[in-house]
């Protein structure tokens, strides 16, 4: 059984989904994470029972919060469990030692890999005990981002191992964090099977990867904070990565023939900054710790005892957060912005009562450089000097400059420019936060939201049967844009010029204002031209005027994570746009739902059916192991051929 029909069985559980994800026996995605023998004929039991606390035995059994899933959601447990599971089904131990012979012959990686684990405290069972540090053979790198070693147990069985920052070709030192059980359908019965692997923390490096780079990592907390864990990785194998990771997304997730259903996948587009690139942070701090009240009487004292608690991000696999001082991937305004949130937050930590997230979110004043000169010589001449004055970045945009300043008021108004369009957002909502890509990548999305058949109706409203520009064949020009979760207009603006009218939607009233003053006051496009509502994407073909047919309109998604719910896609499939641009910064559930659109609703007569035309990721964020999707999907006309 590959990685691709272990997922499809758990894409959907509930009776009104695709048949074609309809599961072998009924899906149980009960999440046991556990530290347990290794004995897979004994499945964890359900309950853990309490004991007290020195009669714990080390092998704890923990229960996901979430028992039952209905549905897959791309999580990065389930993202990780299929590359365990490719891993051991795909990979035999003979196997890895080549490919790690092949990266680096005779190296200590080579002479590691099929080695047995060496425990420093072996336990009495199979597994390596917690906390146990053990060296390891990296053997591949996973779409979350972390090294995988798969080496055998001392029972012999092939075991996984999950080692953040690792290469493969590393042999590294790792402590043994909690083994891990997620019971996957069986192929044989309808029993499920519990697949094991074992999170480790990153202790040191033995061997190198010859792809490993310590001078490229720019950031002092590297391999303790939580992001941006490929930083040892050359940019350009980074970006080869995540091509691979789109590839496995679709290879698993999408339930399609990938030889004939699903093209090449491009070459993942650059970030034209590599570090400097994030346009938002919100380091965050814990609450004061509790201790007893010295009186005796019953209850927790909480104060902070005049201690300034780690202002930061997650310490890597754990919940203890980490002081950040500075972070390279940030931009300079919002790094001098972050720097002094920690000041402040140093002095007024009394007046906390409990932990709180920070914003840092970056905007941008773009002023004429003969007004910005003005602007200077009123400022020298002034006797007060303003503090935000010290924290603004200037740089030079030819005829403009663009004054950088950090907001820290999640109501408050941030302006960014993508090219001469130019987006309010309230601070605390959602917009992309690497603007660098922006200009490139909401290109790529105006040269591909019309395909080679389609024309253009932007200036010609009642435009049927013009001729293609590209061939002279007539054909219906696309009047519509579709921009299905909104935000603030970013799509319905950037490609205005393709389209005579645009509708936007977004579930967030505070982005559909933002996009209804980004449209109409900030970037002039009259109301006739673009429209936003605000409600949840299901709800916009039913309110579509009659003129807007499936026929004459292209549909943009960008949804969250958790990807589109299945009456939207429905709806979608029923709408039949011709041309669809699917884009997402989870390529798991982008896969998913793409999957449904190309394969149609199973045993329901619903809509039209769609072919993959292009298919790559967009480095929206280097260094780390997320990548950005974008799927451009035609409408396959009557007659055309099923496959390919
Ligand atoms: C990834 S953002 C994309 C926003 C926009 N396309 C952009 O690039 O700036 C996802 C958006 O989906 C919206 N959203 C989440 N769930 C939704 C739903 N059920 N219906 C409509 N919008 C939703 C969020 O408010 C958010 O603005």
């Amino acid at each position: 059984m590959s990685a691709a029909q272990l997922v499809r069985p758990l894409l959907f559980a509930s009776r009104s989904v695709p048949r074609q994800f309809r599961g072998v026996g009924k899906p149980n995605l009960h999440r046991i994470v556990m530290a347990s023998s290794a004995d897979a004929s004994h499945p964890a039991p359900n309950t853990p029972k309490k004991r007290p606390h020195g009669d714990r035995p080390q092998h704890r059994f923990k229960r996901a919060k979430k028992d039952l899933k209905t549905r897959f959601e791309g999580t990065h447990e389930d993202v990780l469990l299929a590359d365990v599971w490719d891993l051991l089904a795909n990979t035999t131990l003979e196997d890895a030692k080549v490919g790690a012979s092949a990266n680096e012959k005779d190296t200590e990686a080579a002479r590691a890999v099929s080695s047995e684990p060496k425990t420093a405290d072996a336990a009495p069972s199979s597994l390596p005990e917690k906390w146990s540090e053990i060296e390891l053979p990296i053997t591949s790198l996973s779409c979350t981002g972390d090294g995988l070693a798969l080496t055998r147990l001392s029972d012999g069985t092939p075991h996984v191992y999950v080692v953040p920052f690792t290469l493969p070709g590393d042999v590294v030192v790792a402590k043994v964090v909690r083994h891990t059980a997620a019971p996957i359908p069986s192929s044989s019965s309808r029993e499920m099977q519990p697949i094991r692997y074992t999170v480790t923390d990153f202790v040191r490096v033995v061997a190198p990867s010859p792809q490993r780079d310590g001078a490229l990592v720019k950031c002092k907390y590297f391999a303790a904070c939580s992001g941006c864990q490929l930083q040892m990785l050359d940019y350009g194998a980074q970006l080869a990565h995540k091509r691979t990771v789109v590839e496995r997304a679709f290879a698993r997730f999408s339930g399609l023939d990938t030889k004939k259903e699903v093209p090449v996948v491009g070459d993942t587009v650059a970030s034209p900054l590599e570090y400097r690139y994030r346009t938002k942070l919100t380091p965050h701090f814990d609450g004061p710790p509790g201790r007893k009240q010295s009186d005796g009487r019953k209850g927790i004292v909480r104060g902070w005892g005049g201690q300034v608690p780690p202002i930061g991000f997650m310490r890597k696999g754990t919940r203890q957060t980490i002081d950040i001082e500075e972070c390279p991937i940030g931009t300079e305004a919002v790094e001098k912005g972050m720097r002094r949130e920690r000041d402040r937050v140093a002095r007024d930590i009394e007046k906390y009562k409990r932990g709180a997230t920070l914003l840092c979110r970056e905007s941008t004043r773009r002023v004429a450089k003969y007004e910005w000169e003005k602007e200077k010589e009123q400022r020298a001449k002034s006797v007060e000097v303003k503090r935000e004055w010290e924290d603004e970045v200037v740089e030079d945009r030819g005829e403009f400059v663009h004054v950088k300043s950090c907001v820290t008021d999640s109501n408050a108004e941030t302006i960014e420019y993508v090219d001469d369009n130019v987006f309010s957002n309230t601070a605390g909502a959602f917009f992309q936060n690497n603007n660098s890509i922006l200009p490139v990548f909401t290109q790529y999305i105006r040269d591909n939201a019309l395909g080679p058949l389609e024309a253009s109706s932007a200036s010609n409203e009642d435009g049927t049967n013009l001729p293609n520009p590209c061939t002279n064949v007539p054909s219906t020009a696309l009047f519509n844009l579709i921009d299905a979760y909104s935000g603030s207009g970013l799509f319905t603006i950037t490609l205005s010029s393709l389209f005579s009218h645009s509708i936007g939607i977004d579930i967030s009233p505070a982005s559909i204002r933002s996009a209804n003053r980004n449209a109409h006051e900030l970037n002039k496009l009259s109301p006739s031209r673009a429209s936003f509502q605000t409600a949840d994407a299901a709800a916009l073909f039913e309110s579509l005027p009659d003129n807007v047919k499936g026929d004459n309109s292209a549909v943009v998604i960008d949804p969250p994570r958790k990807g589109c719910d299945e009456g939207f896609l429905r709806q979608l499939a029923g709408f039949a746009p011709r041309r669809v641009v699917y884009v997402s910064c989870n390529v798991a559930t982008q896969a998913r739902d793409v999957g449904v659109l190309v394969k149609g609703i199973e045993g329901e007569e619903v809509g039209s059916r769609y072919m993959i035309e292009s298919l790559r990721g967009f480095d929206f964020f280097p260094q780390t192991g997320h990548v950005e999707g974008v799927c451009v999907l035609t409408r396959r006309e009557k007659g055309e051929a099923e496959s390919g």
